[in-house]
């Protein structure tokens, strides 16, 4: 049953409890209640997401965050590598988390991002040769929304899941920018085709088409797919509008301190003083905090999981003095590259309020046109030239030979967030991203009330490596975007990438990259993963939390490393595995 708080619980205690019906939370608030003598209780602080067309319509995406009711509205503290600004940090606060205000897009990343997740924790099953049988148990490939023709030659169609949870579908608007971003990479040696831009098991170097956790023109979330399929079970109970506060222990198991105890709140505005009577509930078995990158860590720190250094500060009792705890925050930065075009694009339709009401009240009646697409069609995952001076001197970053340094994805529109369009004009943006970063940052306390915005300094383009590496996406994405088959369409770089890149001095386009970059909300690595008695770390290989019994972690904090792609895949695929483990512990 899915409850609203402050509805009262008619039982206080079950057999898990899952903090954060997100993405990850999700996936295991199904897997265990398949087994029907199993009792769940999910408590999510956001509301359902039943109901909210934005939230169903792909295109609408960008329009969820943020500072809306789906976000947490967080920002970081000032980016010294981004010319001081700080940005705003989204993640979904409403059922299905941030894969119900996510962009969609929908991969699994390199099978070496796997295989380095395997050594890196000294666990051989997170190795893509483990991870692989997740696939068809998460994803269900399904048609394109437009049902167009020589989907063959976009998608290699035998690697991917037909039967499982989230749908999974080719782009369902075609785009006049596609054919010219296929002809590139039919000339142009540097850019190769990509005949699946899923990765896992197919080679995950060049470009291609964009998959959508999405079917026949609707948003597919953790939500709409592995909660509605649990939905009926009566061993699992939804509590919606349910902050939770900390986790304390209820005695100790094995020597450690048993966390089992969950404390929560009917949810306030974030940023409020806690001003009513928390509420207890307990885990017979174990508390799964799957409230994602920011939300975990701050879950822990409050629950006295974290530096002793700062606990003075925040007044928190330590309960595990463990400084990894939102350590190694990891994340990858937009790149906005926007270009002048002529010709026809979406443009057309973010600037005309009535062609927008005609997309809308086509998307209603038929779940077709540009509204039933994601913003955009196709992207690519390219290396830094072996030979490049980047990568001198260093180790190189990427998870291995056959993993990206950095990636370009093709909006036919205007994407400069911070910047009004000029009117009349149309533009096409090659937003490129460092998938490979190798600044670090940090998840902190912004405060001792546990409904303060919390300290997130993700310390973007901090690292010469990074920094450097945005340069050459950016000069690969002019390469890519002026090549012959785009000369009837591409006019210049615009604005002040315009200047900066017509300037021909690098240090301009620095400043450019600095001032104009945002994050992609890919925040991982604050609760990493790490083998048993390791040095460092938050959680085991099993993604128990380390020096505590009957508490795990689930969600994208526990990878170490960034995958080299867009986060949902790989942590729908964790989650998968989690569950498995959970099971296997009883
Ligand atoms: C704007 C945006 C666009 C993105 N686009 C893409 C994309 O196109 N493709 C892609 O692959 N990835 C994308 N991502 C990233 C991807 O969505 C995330 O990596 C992934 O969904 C994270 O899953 P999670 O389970 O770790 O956390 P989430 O899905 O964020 O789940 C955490 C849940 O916990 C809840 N919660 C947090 N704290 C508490 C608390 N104290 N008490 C109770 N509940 C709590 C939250 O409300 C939320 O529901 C995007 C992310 C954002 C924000």
């Amino acid at each position: 049953a899915t409850i609203t708080a402050p509805t009262p619980l008619a039982t206080t205690t079950f057999d898990y409890i899952i903090v954060g019906g997100g993405t990850a939370g999700l996936v295991v608030a199904s897997r265990l209640t398949e087994n029907s003598s199993v009792s769940v209780l999910v408590l999510e602080a956001g509301l359902s997401d039943k109901g909210i067309v934005p939230i169903q319509v792909p295109f609408l995406a960008p329009t969820l965050s943020p500072q809306t009711s789906l976000d947490w509205n967080s920002t970081t503290i000032q980016q010294g590598g981004l010319a001081g600004r700080n940005l705003p940090y989204i993640r979904g606060r409403v059922l299905g988390g941030s894969s119900s205000i996510n962009f969609l897009f929908h991969q699994y990343c390199s099978s070496e991002d796997w295989d380095r997740l395997g050594t890196v924790s000294g666990d051989s099953g997170w190795k893509w040769a483990n991870m692989r049988q997740y696939v068809p148990k998460h994803e269900k490939l399904v048609p394109p929304a437009d049902n167009h023709a020589g989907t063959a030659a976009q998608i290699l169609s035998s690697t991917h899941g037909i039967a499982g949870d989230v749908s999974v579908s080719l782009p369902g608007f075609n785009e006049t920018t596609d054919s010219m971003v296929y002809q590139t990479t039919r000339q142009v040696a540097e850019f190769p085709y990509l005949p699946d831009t899923s990765g896992g098991d197919t080679r995950f170097l060049g470009v291609g088409f964009i998959q959508s956790s999405a079917a026949g023109g609707v948003r597919s979330s953790s939500s709409t797919t592995y909660l509605a399929n649990a939905s009926g079970r009566p061993n699992l109970t939804v509590l919606l509008n349910a902050t939770v506060i900390k986790v304390f222990p209820n005695g100790n198991t094995s020597g450690l301190p048993s966390m089992r105890v969950v404390q929560y709140i009917p949810s306030q505005l974030v940023g409020t003083a806690v001003t009513v009577a928390p509420i207890n509930v307990t885990a017979r078995k174990e508390v799964i905090l799957s409230a994602g990158t920011v939300g975990s860590t701050i879950l822990l720190m409050f629950s006295g999981i974290g530096s002793a250094r700062n606990a003075p500060k925040f007044n928190t009792p330590i309960i595990v003095d463990n400084p990894s705890v939102g350590a190694n925050l990891t994340d990858h930065l937009l790149i906005p590259n926007v270009f002048e075009v002529t010709g026809s694009n979406l443009d057309g339709l973010l600037d005309n309020a009535t062609v927008q009401a005609q997309a809308m009240s086509q998307w209603t009646s038929t779940k077709m046109g540009p509204y039933a697409n994601s913003v955009a069609n196709t992207y690519g995952f390219l290396r830094l030239p072996s030979n490049s001076t980047i990568l001198k001197g260093i180790s190189d970053p990427a998870a291995g030979p056959n993993s990206p340094h950095f990636e370009m994805i093709f909006t036919n529109a205007w994407f400069l967030p911070g910047v009004t369009k000029p009117a009349t004009r149309d533009f096409l943006s090659v937003v490129t991203v460092v998938v490979s970063p190798t600044s670090r940052g940090q998840i902190g306390l912004g405060g001792a009330d546990p409904l303060h915005q919390p300290f997130i300094d993700p310390q973007f383009m901090a690292t010469d490596f990074d920094i450097n590496t945005a340069l050459d996406s950016v000069n690969a994405a002019v390469r890519f975007a002026t090549a012959a088959p785009w000369n009837n369409y591409t006019l210049q770089p615009f604005g002040p990438f315009g200047v900066a890149f017509a300037s021909n001095d690098s240090s301009q386009l620095e400043t450019y990259v600095r001032k104009f970059s945002t994050s992609a909300f890919h925040p991982v690595g604050t609760a990493a993963i790490s083998p048993v008695n390791a040095a460092f770390g938050v959680v085991n290989s099993d993604l128990t939390v380390k020096g505590v019994s009957g508490l795990r972690v689930v969600d994208a904090s526990v990878f170490p490393f960034i995958p080299s792609c867009h986060t949902q895949g790989p942590v729908y695929l964790l989650a998968e595995r989690a569950s498995d483990l959970i099971k296997a512990a009883g």
